[in-house]
């Protein structure tokens, strides 16, 4: 049997996870990276010392910054570059990929303006192509040590989920499956806004029980702003959704928490960014998710307090108090969604 093709795009700590494992289950992978200085050291080193020093890659990952050429062949791309970038990089593929190209996005974003989600450019863009979305709990650092990881390929389409379980699966990454799409991406893009006040708290020295009061809140916030939307809530329990909102919340690998374990010491947020060198979705998202929210009346107290923070001055102490100060809340909001079902009453009069 000739050897497959598959792509990669975006040469940073997760594209490059994705290539080795891609490559270790026999395929060949075309990455792709902007920077030919970083290909070639990619080439020659089978290392990327840029993003990931020390771990080695498999031969059969092969780095070039010639777009068209690393998905040309390929029957499976994978989309990792930053959301702010994703609509550029993808329209480059158009002479490149037809209906038999699946297309998927590892991308945790949405996009400023529209609103709309990675896979959603991907189908404004390349309306031919079949879609899927990758996400989950996945740290690029922890797999690159094998660390035992889940992950989760979404799609309408059951074809793309089984060419990505077949593309990826090996004995250190286990891909789930999940239709529901749009949920799972939401969740992934959400998951960053709540990493970003998980880090504040532990740079002002909070313990465990913030870390759990915050992780439940904010589960139940994505929840509902997910529903309100149309995702079904109960993708939020999943692996894309509680699932990655543990270890971002958790672990100082995730970049944003360390944006918000920077804004907890005093940084700005200009200095916490430019001090982190990467990108953290959860800026960008945050801004998005609070214009969504007062749009439609969604209410995210969580997601607005941080938003006062970080863009409009407020101080963490005034904001953390009227948290804590705030109205009644119910901790499992089944009673809210019932009743709201029953009486067409807004789901969210409580407070969080
Ligand atoms: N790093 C991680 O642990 C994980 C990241 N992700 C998601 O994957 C996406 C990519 O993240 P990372 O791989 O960490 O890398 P990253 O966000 O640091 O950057 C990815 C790559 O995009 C390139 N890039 C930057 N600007 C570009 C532009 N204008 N045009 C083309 N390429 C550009 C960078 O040079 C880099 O090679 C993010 O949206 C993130 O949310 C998902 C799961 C885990
Ligand atoms: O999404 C991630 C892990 O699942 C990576 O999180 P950060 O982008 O915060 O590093």
């Amino acid at each position: 049997m000739p050897e497959q093709t598959v792509s990669v795009l975006g040469g940073g700590s997760f594209g490059t996870v994705l290539a080795n494992i891609i490559a270790g289950n026999g395929f060949r992978v075309n990455f792709w990276m902007r920077n030919s200085e970083l290909v070639e050291q990619v080439n020659a080193l089978h290392e990327n010392p840029q993003y990931l020093p020390g771990y080695s890659l498999d031969h059969k990952v092969h780095a070039t910054d010639d777009i068209l050429r690393a998905v040309s062949g390929s029957r499976t791309v994978f989309v990792a570059v930053p959301s702010a970038y994703f609509r550029t990089v993808v329209r480059k593929l158009k002479p490149a990929v037809s209906e038999d190209t699946i297309l998927v996005s590892t991308t945790k974003g949405i996009e400023a303006g529209s609103f709309l989600l990675m896979s959603q450019i991907l189908q404004q863009e390349l309306p031919q192509s079949p879609t899927g979305v990758l996400s989950g709990p996945n740290l690029a650092g922890e797999i690159a040590t094998r660390s035992l990881t889940g992950t989760v390929i979404a799609s309408s389409s059951e074809s793309v989920r089984e060419r990505v379980r077949e593309v990826l699966r090996s004995d250190y990454f286990r891909v789930y499956t999940n239709d529901d799409m749009f949920g799972v991406e939401l969740g992934g893009s959400l998951k960053n806004i709540y990493a970003i006040i998980a880090g504040l708290a532990s740079a002002m020295g909070m313990g465990q029980n913030t870390n759990s009061m915050l992780i439940t809140r904010s589960l139940t916030e994505m929840a509902r702003f997910g529903r309100e939307l149309g995702a079904d809530p109960m993708t939020f329990l999943g692996l894309a959704g509680v699932g990655d909102l543990i270890v971002t919340c958790s672990s100082s690998l995730s970049r944003n928490f360390r944006v918000g374990f920077a804004l907890g010491q005093g940084k700005s947020l200009q200095e916490a960014v430019a001090e982190l060198g990467q990108v953290a979705e959860g800026v960008n998202t945050l801004k998005q998710v609070k214009e969504k929210a007062d749009q439609l009346g969604i209410y995210m107290p969580l997601a607005s307090g941080l938003y006062k923070i970080v863009y409009e001055g407020y101080a963490v102490d005034q904001v953390i108090s009227a948290l804590m100060h705030g109205e009644g809340a119910l901790d499992v909001e089944y009673e809210a969604s019932r009743s709201k079902q029953l009486t067409g009453a807004s789901a969210c009069p409580t407070n969080s």
